[in-house]
């Protein structure tokens, strides 16, 4: 797993490594590390031309260093000052020696007009709020110049722990990060304006605490997905209960069961009116058209989607609600629940709730721009798992544990896809994964299978349902000849 950490965790980290080490050696691993991602990016140094934003911190100490590295390799490197005073003095120094340049900001536009590459070292983890109009102007003109955008640390602009951005923030195509990735990076607007994150370390690893937010990898995925042994049956695997999609709208009945039926395909039980449809489509289910009580016995349920509000839902609802078994409530269960919170925050068995958004805000308050922490606060407040939708979908546990999910494509946001991801999620959540992995990790092969289908075109719901099991092959590191890949 992929460990998040807040600026405070990493200054803390830190500390003892600049007690112990001489001067300055941290900022030069950081900038020898910047370097030479920068060089990788260009293709060339002789003949390239760097512009260096520089502010009055540490931020801008990395950019200069980095400046006076590429400058030495042949680079044509000019760095505006953005506090001409304040900038680090070493960095400086280093940089007139390395042969490059210093100007006004009031000159910079003809060297970033002309630049292959724009380093922005105007604020890092000590900066606070979006950019300052001095440096929104250059950030500006950069952006309109042909250079890749190259972000020291983080994006200047965007909030290292939340993502937030307030007012305007560098658009950066890559960001080259020191010590640790940064929650800001990977979720909420920062994700946007962080493009491809590349790790640098510079030491801190075992001085880092255990974090508060992870990211998984396809082998964090693939280690939750047990393969079926000889001893298995298709009871022992995890049965799942479905209760989704109407008998005018058998749709979300039918995603919610297959992608249920395709991620582990022991054994699914639907109940609901959907029951014409969802057999039709899955002859390997159970179906009953009755009460979630006539289902039979499962290890899980999924409840919500399509299943409509009225009174007949709310007493499905409460009735699954009842049980002590896992339960994930979607999409129509959810604005029932957020008339009558209290249905979930008595359980004890563990419950996920997937909003989006608007699903969200029913709850209370908008998700807002720190994502992490609007999750954190309502899975704190009900007691549930909550599964946070978006472009990074967050899962916060009600003790504060996060992910942030790392896979997926834009053309996920199509009707149906939620049905299939609540399927997915209770397929984990019955075969006894711990309910906040069980929701990270689908969300992580929703996101994959998303990618593969994604490949082919334009997709719609059904696709990702056919999808999931090349998907898991996929992130299992299986290739179709049937033999293990060693990349992770
Ligand atoms: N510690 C180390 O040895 C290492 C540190 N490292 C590097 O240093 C960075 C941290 O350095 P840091 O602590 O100096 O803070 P930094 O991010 O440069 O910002 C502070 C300056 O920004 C300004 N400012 C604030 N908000 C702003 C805004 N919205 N828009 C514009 N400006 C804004 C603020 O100005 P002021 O408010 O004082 O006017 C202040 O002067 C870290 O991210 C990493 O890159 C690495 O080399 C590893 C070793
Ligand atoms: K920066």
């Amino acid at each position: 797993m992929i460990g998040l950490f807040t600026a405070a965790e990493i200054r803390a980290a830190e500390a003892p490594l600049l007690a112990a080490l001489p001067d300055g050696a941290l900022m030069q691993r950081a900038a020898t590390g910047l370097a030479t991602v920068c060089l990788r990016l260009l293709g060339r140094a002789h003949g390239a031309r760097a512009t260096l934003l520089v502010g009055a911190g540490g931020n801008g100490g990395d950019a200069l260093f980095a400046g006076a590295h590429l400058a030495r390799r042949g680079v044509r490197v000019t760095a505006v000052l953005l506090a001409p005073d304040r900038a680090h003095a070493g960095g400086r120094a280093a940089l007139v020696r390395a042969g490059g340049r210093m100007v006004d900001p009031s000159a910079a536009g003809a060297h970033l007009n002309r630049a292959d590459l724009v380093l922005d070292g105007i604020v890092g983890i000590g900066g606070s709020g979006g950019l300052r109009p001095d440096a929104v102007a250059v950030v500006d003109r950069a952006a309109a110049g042909p250079a890749l955008m190259v972000a020291v640390d983080v994006p200047s602009g965007v909030d290292a722990d939340t993502g937030a951005v307030a007012g305007a923030a560098f658009p950066a195509t890559h960001t080259v990060t020191f010590g640790a990735v940064k929650p800001g990076l990977v979720v909420g607007e920062g994700r946007a304006h962080a493009g491809e994150v590349h790790l640098v370390g510079i030491g801190l690893e075992e001085h880092l605490p255990v974090p508060g937010a992870w990211q998984l990898t396809d082998a964090d995925a693939a280690g939750r997905l047990p393969l079926p042994d000889a001893g298995d049956d298709k009871y022992s695997q995890g049965v799942v209960g479905v209760v989704a999609g109407s008998s005018t709208y058998p749709g979300a009945g039918v995603l919610c069961t297959g992608a249920a039926l395709r991620t582990r395909p022991g054994l699914v039980r639907y109940a609901g009116t959907a029951a014409d449809g969802v057999r039709a489509a899955w002859p390997e289910a159970i179906v009953t058209d009755g009460r979630p009580s006539d289902a039979g016995r499962v290890q899980a349920w999924v409840v919500g989607p399509g299943m409509g509000t009225d009174d007949d839902a709310r007493t499905v609802l409460a009735e699954v609600l009842a049980t002590d078994l896992p339960v994930l409530a979607d999409a129509d269960a959810l604005t029932l629940l957020a008339r009558e919170p209290g249905l979930v925050r008595d359980r004890r068995a563990p419950t996920v709730l997937t909003p989006h958004d608007g699903e969200f805000a029913r709850f209370g308050a908008e998700p807002g721009p720190d994502r992490i922490g609007a999750a954190r606060r309502l899975a704190a407040d009900l007691g549930a798992v909550v599964l946070l939708k978006g472009d990074a979908t967050v899962v916060a546990a009600p003790g504060g544990t996060a992910f942030v999910n790392a896979t997926g494509t834009p053309w996920l946001a199509t009707a149906g896809t939620g049905d299939v991801l609540s399927g997915i999620a209770g397929a984990l959540l019955a075969t006894g994964l711990p309910a906040a992995e069980a929701a990270a990790v689908a969300a992580h092969l929703h996101g994959r299978a998303g990618q593969l289908a994604a490949a082919g075109g334009p997709f719609v719901a059904g696709d990702l349902v056919r999808h999931l099991p090349a998907t898991i092959n996929r992130v299992r590191g299986f290739r179709p000849g049937g033999l293990p890949d060693s990349e992770p």
